[in-house]
């Protein structure tokens, strides 16, 4: 089988990618999840990601422990060449990543995916402050970013998480697909 993807899930902050990603794995448990490399205290909640100081992400990064590493939001985070693996055995792989690495990121996986997640400026507004991780500062900076617009020539899944959560992850899931074809 040729690999395809990974998928690269992108969309301002609050719009619901880690959720969806999660509950897209609770329906299909073949459905690989990266787990991040991320300067955030480990206790902040979330996503599963690994917790790491400056200096043990930039050790990590010398020592090209990282397919992709970025900086957002006052934090550093990275993608993990284990990703490589992920792809080689033929599941869905999903990512989390900052739609200002969507053109860097298409050099290292050739065969990537975009779905690109999207909801109402008042339903991310809303979600960021239930969500009670960011401070008002920090939810405004994150809304200022909402439009970020997505470099030309990727192949793009547009899906609508405005509504109910299961819209959204059957969209995605069948967005993952061609991957079983
Ligand atoms: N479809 C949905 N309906 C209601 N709440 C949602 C939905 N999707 C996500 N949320 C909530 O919105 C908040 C932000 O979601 P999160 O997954 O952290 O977003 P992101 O990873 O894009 O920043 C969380 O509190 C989450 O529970
Ligand atoms: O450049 P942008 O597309 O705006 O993305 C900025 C950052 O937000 C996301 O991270 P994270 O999930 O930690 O942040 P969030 O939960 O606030 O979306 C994404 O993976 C980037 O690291």
């Amino acid at each position: 089988m040729s690999v395809i993807g990974p998928f690269a899930v992108v969309g301002p902050s609050g719009v619901g990618k880690d959720t969806v990603m999660e509950a897209v794995q609770a329906a299909d448990p073949s459905v690989v999840l990266v787990r991040r490399v991320i300067t955030r205290p480990a206790e902040a909640g979330g996503e599963a990601f690994e917790g790491v100081d400056r200096a043990a992400f930039a050790a990590m990064k010398a020592a090209g422990d990282f397919a992709l590493d970025w900086e957002a939001h006052g934090l550093a985070y990275g993608i993990p060449v284990s990703i490589h693996d992920d792809l080689g055995a033929g599941r869905p792989v999903l990512f989390n990543v900052s739609r200002a690495m969507l053109a860097e990121a298409v050099k290292v996986f050739p065969g990537l995916r975009v779905l690109s997640i999207t909801a109402t400026d008042d339903v991310l507004a809303a979600r960021l402050r239930a969500r009670g991780r960011e401070s008002e500062d920090q939810i405004a900076q994150r809304l200022a970013r909402a439009k970020l617009p997505l470099p030309a020539g990727l192949r793009v899944t547009e899906i609508d998480n405005s509504g109910a959560l299961d819209r959204a992850v059957k969209a995605v899931r069948a967005a993952l697909q061609p991957v079983r074809a």
